[in-house]
């Protein structure tokens, strides 16, 4: 099957994005892991599907599949390529569309300045719904909240981590380091990612603050691994942030890939409000095995 495709990225994380309008492509994770290989397809950390409007007042459907195949719930920095792909390809002349996801609906704007702000929704604590099974563990008071200690396997001398657990749609784990630089991503975060005390697994996020309205971030993520910047990942940090009485309600987060600003009013039904670059990097068409 021959698709065609466009190339995006918002502050470095990568995406195949597809005009599904016209219908499904009916692709299967082998395909999605294909269209996601940096050797044998085009190469992106996700790949994003526009869909027609599934319901009343709501303006598209946003289908969301890992580099692994997997489809999930949420993806910040995609929904602003999200935004900047529906009003290039003049699939909606709207400034703020309304986008039906797994998680629900949030809302992407388009900025005079080019970048893209996302009213992401509220973020989600209960630990059931992250989920996160707390069955036999005791929370551990921390700046006005809580984190969590988790063991990252049963030897004895393994480290055990302090994670914030929230999902902003998607599952994400926190925990405070010291220097982003020496932070032990490659090493713990695949042990965080498929840890059994997440049954849908979990991004894990390591944050270092700056100072309060500035904190560096690095994401080791669910089916993808390290990439340069996660969205919700930094709305993630950034809300930990606040409730640990760390942060300030408006904070640039720096990434390897760039900054996103992300601000937080401080209440549970408060959304989360995300602001940075999407950028159409280039476009083609591909190929895809049928066979995968
Ligand atoms: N890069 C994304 C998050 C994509 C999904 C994530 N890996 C998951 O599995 O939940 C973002 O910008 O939020």
């Amino acid at each position: 099957m021959r698709i065609r495709f466009t190339k995006m990225q918002g502050a470095g994380n990568d995406f195949v994005v597809l005009d599904e309008t016209a219908g499904p492509l009916g692709l299967t994770p082998g395909q999605y892991r294909f269209l996601a290989d940096r050797h044998f397809g085009v190469g992106a950390d996700q790949i994003l599907s526009v869909r027609p409007s599934p319901a009343a007042g709501v303006d598209f459907q946003y289908v969301i599949h890992n580099a692994d195949g997997g489809e999930v719930e949420q993806c910040g920095n995609g929904a602003r390529c999200f935004m900047r792909f529906v009003r290039e390809r003049g699939l909606t002349d709207k400034d703020v569309v309304r986008v039906q996801t797994l998680s629900g609906v949030i809302a992407p704007r388009m900025n005079g300045d080019g970048r893209v702000t996302v009213d992401m929704g509220p973020p989600v604590f209960e630990p059931a719904r992250v989920p996160f099974d707390t069955a036999g563990l005791d929370p551990q008071p921390d700046g006005g909240w809580h984190t969590w200690h988790l063991a990252l396997s049963t030897e004895a001398d393994e480290p055990i981590v302090a994670v914030a657990v929230l999902s902003m749609g998607n599952p994400h784990a926190v925990q405070l380091v010291d220097d982003i630089e020496t932070a032990p991503v490659a090493e713990q975060g695949p042990r965080i990612e498929h840890h059994p005390r997440f049954p849908q697994r979990v991004n894990a996020g390591f944050l270092q603050v700056v100072d309060r309205t500035h904190v560096r971030l690095r994401v080791f993520e669910r089916g993808a691994g390290e990439t340069l910047a996660c969205g919700t990942g930094a709305c993630a940090a950034v809300v930990a942030g606040i409730r640990l009485g760390q942060l300030d309600h408006r904070v640039d987060v720096e990434t390897r890939g760039g900054i996103l600003t992300i601000e937080w009013a401080g209440d549970e039904a408060d959304p989360v409000l995300m602001t940075g670059p999407a950028v159409t990097v280039f476009a083609g068409e591909i190929e895809v095995p049928d066979e995968l």
